[in-house]
C-alpha cells in the first residue's frame, strides 16, 4: 500500500486541516499519516483559538514518521509560525522527501488568518522551493506573485511568475473566487486549464484541504502531475457534489462519498 503523510494543523470540526487530509487520502487508496503543526478550536463558523506544537516536538513527530514508515508523498496545509516552517524544511531536506505538495494556507475560508506575516516571507524563502506543486488560491496567489489577479489572463501570468521563481508546477484555484470551477496547472513551461462546473454548495469548509491532499495521494500512488491534479479534481467535484450540510456556518464535505456502502459487500466474505 502506497502511504501519505500531511503536515498541518488540527481542525476539531473535522472539515478542514488534518482531518479533511486524513479522510480524503484514505478514500483515495493510501494509508494516512500525520504530523500535526497546531491544534485550532474551530468550526463551521470561525476559527476560536490556535495551540502551535514546539518546533522540537514538530521534528520529532517527522523523524518518528520517516524513521520507519516512508511517505511515498507529503503535503503541507497550515504552518502558522516561521520556526515550524523552518523545521519541515529542515527535515524533508534531511529525508529526502518526494512528492511534495504545498497548500500555502493562509486565510481559511469563514475569513481567519492561519499564518503570521512574518511566517509569510519564511514560507517563501524556506518551503516553497523544495515543492513539487503548489495550490494557491487566488489570494494567496496574489501575495506569492506580488501582481493583483482578476482575470484569466492575470491567472496565467501569475502561475507562470510562481512557477519559474520557486521551479515548480503550480494549481492556481480560480474556484469560487474567480471564474466557475476552473483552476489553472502550470508545469514545464506550458499550462492547461481544469474545468469545473461551479456546484452551488455554500458547504466549502476545506476544499483547499482536500484537493492538495487528494493531489499528494494520487502522486503517492504513482500517476504523473497532470493526472494526479485530474483526479483530485474529480475526487472534490464529487465531494461538493453530495451535498453534505452539516453546521451553522460554511460546512465540510462528504469525503466518503465514493466509498460509503463498499464495505458491506467485503463483509459478505466473512459471515
Ligand atoms: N462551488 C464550487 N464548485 C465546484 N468546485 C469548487 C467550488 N468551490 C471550490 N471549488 C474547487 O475546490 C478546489 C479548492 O479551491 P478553493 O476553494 O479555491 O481553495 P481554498 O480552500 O484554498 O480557497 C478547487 O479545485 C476549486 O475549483
Ligand atoms: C487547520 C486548518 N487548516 C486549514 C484550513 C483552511 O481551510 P480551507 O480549505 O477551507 O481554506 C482551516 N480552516 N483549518
Amino acid at each position: 500500500m502506497k502511504t501519505a503523510l500531511t503536515i498541518a494543523g488540527s481542525d476539531c470540526s473535522g472539515g478542514a486541516g488534518i482531518q479533511a487530509d486524513i479522510k480524503t487520502m484514505m478514500a483515495n487508496g493510501v494509508f494516512a499519516m500525520s504530523a500535526v503543526t497546531a491544534l485550532t478550536a474551530q468550526n463551521t463558523t470561525g476559527v476560536a483559538g490556535i495551540l502551535e506544537v514546539t518546533a522540537g516536538f514538530l521534528k520529532e513527530q517527522l523523524d518518528c514518521i520517516f524513521n520507519d514508515i516512508r511517505p511515498d508523498a507529503v503535503k503541507i496545509g497550515m504552518v502558522s509560525s516561521g520556526e515550524l516552517i523552518r523545521a519541515i524544511a529542515e527535515k524533508l531536506k534531511e529525508y529526502h522527501a518526494v512528492h511534495i505538495v504545498v497548500d500555502p494556507v493562509m486565510v481559511a475560508t469563514s475569513g481567519a488568518k492561519l499564518i503570521s506575516d512574518d511566517a509569510i516571507d519564511i514560507l517563501k524563502e524556506e518551503l516553497l522551493g523544495i515543492a513539487d506543486i503548489l495550490t494557491p488560491n487566488i489570494l494567496e496567489a496574489e501575495v506569492l506573485a506580488e501582481m493583483p489577479i482578476r482575470t484569466e489572463e492575470d491567472m496565467i501570468k501569475a502561475a507562470e511568475k510562481i512557477g519559474r521563481y520557486y521551479h515548480c508546477a503550480v494549481l492556481l484555484k480560480g474556484g469560487h473566487q474567480l471564474n466557475d470551477a476552473n483552476d489553472l496547472l502550470y508545469r514545464e513551461a506550458t499550462y492547461r486549464w481544469f474545468y469545473g462546473k461551479r456546484i452551488s454548495n455554500p458547504n466549502t469548509h476545506g476544499t483547499g484541504c482536500t484537493l492538495s491532499s487528494a493531489i499528494a495521494s494520487n502522486l503517492a500512488k504513482g500517476f504523473p502531475m497532470d493526472i494526479s491534479v485530474e483526479r483530485a479534481k474529480s475526487y472534490i467535484s464529487g465531494a461538493l457534489g453530495a451535498m453534505l450540510d452539516l453546521g451553522a456556518g460554511s460546512g465540510p464535505m462528504d469525503h466518503a462519498f465514493a466509498i460509503t456502502g463498499e464495505y458491506v459487500k467485503e463483509a459478505e466474505k466473512y459471515r
